[in-house]
């Protein structure tokens, strides 16, 4: 994404900017090839592993929705090298709660509807690792629609993220997953709580470090 903003016309808001971005995810996953996606995904952020990935690493994914770049093959690849891999379920003040995957229940949760407070896990052996489980990660993995060049990310607006990555190591990279072409090349307006991001990794395989960047919000709570 490359609108360029016009001298005499207002900077777009976070909503506007969210609504064109659905709207163009909506044409770029229709016209995605999401295996070829979901494989590219899976090895590019193999290798955007810690160094220390040939031990066991704990990554945070979640569990993408159909038109959100894919994340089945990643969840598996990771399963398969015998990492750990935690997903989020959303409660209903938009905290988000951990939870491990498994290798055969991906995809069959509601990732996007809100539980209430102290819901049960439902599920052979499933429980809850605390919205602090995040601490405990080497890499997170966000969705996001668009992210620009200082890694000022936009997501789908709850606040989610921007919650929960209060609670990451500061040291922990988080990378964001987008189709090719969300990027942004124009800077996304960044407040308070918005904590930016590494990097992000598209689904033609490209692996993108976003710039480093001081500002006061940077690592914000
Ligand atoms: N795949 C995926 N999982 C994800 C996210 C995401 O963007 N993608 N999230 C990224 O943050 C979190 C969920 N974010 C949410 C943001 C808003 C609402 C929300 O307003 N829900 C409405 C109903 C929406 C609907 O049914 O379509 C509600 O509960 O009233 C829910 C979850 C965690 N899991
Ligand atoms: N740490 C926080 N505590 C309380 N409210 C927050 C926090 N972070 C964000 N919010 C609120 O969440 C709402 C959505 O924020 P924003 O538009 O930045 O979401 P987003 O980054 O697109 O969503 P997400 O993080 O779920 O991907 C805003 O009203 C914001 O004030």
């Amino acid at each position: 994404m490359s609108q360029q903003p016009s001298p005499d016309q207002p900077l777009p808001t976070k909503r506007e900017i969210r609504q064109a971005a659905r709207r163009r995810r909506a044409e770029l996953a229709a016209a995605s090839d999401g295996s070829a996606a979901g494989s590219a995904i899976a090895e590019a952020v193999l290798r955007f592993l810690p160094e220390r990935a040939e031990d066991q690493v704990r990554v945070a994914v979640y569990e993408s929705l159909p038109d959100e770049p894919p994340t089945a093959p990643l969840i598996a690849a990771l399963l398969a090298a015998g990492h750990e891999v935690i997903v989020p379920i959303v409660l209903d003040d938009f905290s988000l709660e951990w939870t491990y995957a498994a290798e055969g229940t991906i995809g069959d949760r509601g990732t996007v509807a809100r539980l209430p407070k102290d819901t049960p896990p439902s599920g052979d052996g499933r429980r809850w690792l605390g919205p602090g489980a995040l601490s405990t990660c080497d890499l997170v993995v966000t969705p996001g629609l668009t992210v620009d060049r200082r890694g000022t990310r936009l997501g789908q607006g709850g606040g989610c993220y921007d919650r929960a990555l209060r609670h990451r190591d500061p040291g922990t990279p988080v990378i964001t997953l987008l189709h090719e072409g969300e990027q942004r090349d124009t800077d996304l307006p960044r407040e308070a709580h918005d904590s930016p991001v590494d990097g992000y990794v598209t689904t033609s395989g490209r692996v993108v470090r976003t710039a480093a960047d001081s500002s006061p919000a940077h690592r914000a709570g």
